[in-house]
């Protein structure tokens, strides 16, 4: 649905973003994570043409947005909802005039407007709100707006440029279950950009990685968590290293959906004649499953290498640390 194809832009001698390419297929919510000035915030910008790359192509839901006119790309901007950090709504009109704004832009004809806007608003669960104004709402009621505002001319595409960086925990999750749901209720294709893990786990099927205007990871955002040694994994999972005294080896185990339920311990024990002791877990849920990685301090004996090969054998990953 949304397809970059070598992306690159500059800012003078600033590579802000540098040769990416992506695919998101419809229905599926892809975050960008990286740090400030990682080039998220253009690369997002890329994907509706409000920064036009230097080289590459941009593509929705089989449209090539950067072969088109200046007209046919006016109409083709209203298949892309987008929604910012700081909400960017009008203060001096309500939620509900603020919501409609783009079906007066459209030309939508009043009674299908107020109509909308009555579906709009409950379907973000601000119906008792309409009259109110920007500053009688909390920030995730704007947000709320927001969302709606940009739903308004029914998108197949939403892009979030981190909705969610401003609003305390609680909030962002309200938000972010919001965000989901609103892809299965009405099969929206999302694309995130975030500088905050928990919402690549809590909501996105696949994440890219940037770094430096480049994306260094992408893929299924379980895949990458199961996968030794991934950038995602180790931000995610963050173990702590354990006071080696130089008497055991210690190694990191990642168990996926598949071999979660399975007693690794007591087969190490069983199999293998070792004490193997815990030094740090943790677990993930994610949309296709849960991931866990803990740090296992075992003997330095020719018994643990072969335990750890066995677990690397068994669909564990085994990372040696
Ligand atoms: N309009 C601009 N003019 C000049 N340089 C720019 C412009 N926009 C972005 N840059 C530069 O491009 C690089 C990438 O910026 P970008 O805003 O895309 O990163 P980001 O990952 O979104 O960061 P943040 O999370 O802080 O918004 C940075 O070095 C930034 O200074």
């Amino acid at each position: 649905m949304i397809t970059l194809h070598h992306v690159s832009k500059n800012y003078g001698a600033v590579r802000a973003v540098d040769d990416v390419s992506l695919d998101v297929p419809k229905g599926h919510i892809h975050g960008v994570l990286g740090r400030s000035g990682a080039g998220k915030s253009t690369l997002l910008r890329t994907a509706n043409l409000l920064e036009r790359p230097d080289s590459g192509t941009v593509a929705v839901g089989g449209t090539e947005l950067t072969a088109l006119s200046a007209s046919r790309l006016r109409t083709e901007r209203a298949r892309i909802g987008m929604v910012f950090q700081h909400f960017q709504l009008l203060d001096n009109r309500t939620v509900a005039a603020n919501i409609a704004l783009p079906l007066r832009l459209h030309k939508t004809e009043r009674s299908a407007r107020r109509a909308r806007v009555a579906e709009l608003l409950e379907l973000v669960g601000l119906t008792d709100k309409a009259d109110a104004y920007p500053a009688q709402l909390s920030g995730g009621q704007r947000q709320r707006v927001a969302i709606a505002r940009a739903l308004a001319p029914r998108p197949d595409v939403l892009l979030s440029d981190e909705a969610t960086s401003a609003l305390d925990p609680h909030t962002t999750v309200d938000i972010l279950d919001l965000l989901a749901r609103l892809r299965d209720e009405l099969d929206l294709t999302i694309l995130l950009i975030t500088h905050e893990l928990d919402v690549i786990t809590r909501i996105c099927d696949t994440a890219s990685i940037m770094d430096e205007g480049r994306v260094v990871e992408h893929g299924a955002v379980a895949g990458l968590l199961a996968e030794p040694g991934s950038i995602l994994g180790d931000q995610a999972f963050r173990l702590a290293p354990s006071a080696n005294d130089g008497d055991g080896i210690d190694a990191e185990i990642t168990f996926t959906a598949s071999t979660v339920g399975e007693p690794v311990l007591a087969t190490l024990v069983r199999r293998f004649d070792l004490d193997a002791s815990i030094t740090d877990a943790a677990v993930h849920t994610v949309s296709d499953g849960t991931v866990g990685r803990m740090r296992l301090r075992l003997p330095d004996t020719p018994a643990a290498e072969k335990a750890l090969a066995w677990l690397a054998e068994n669909r564990y990953g085994v990372r040696p640390v």
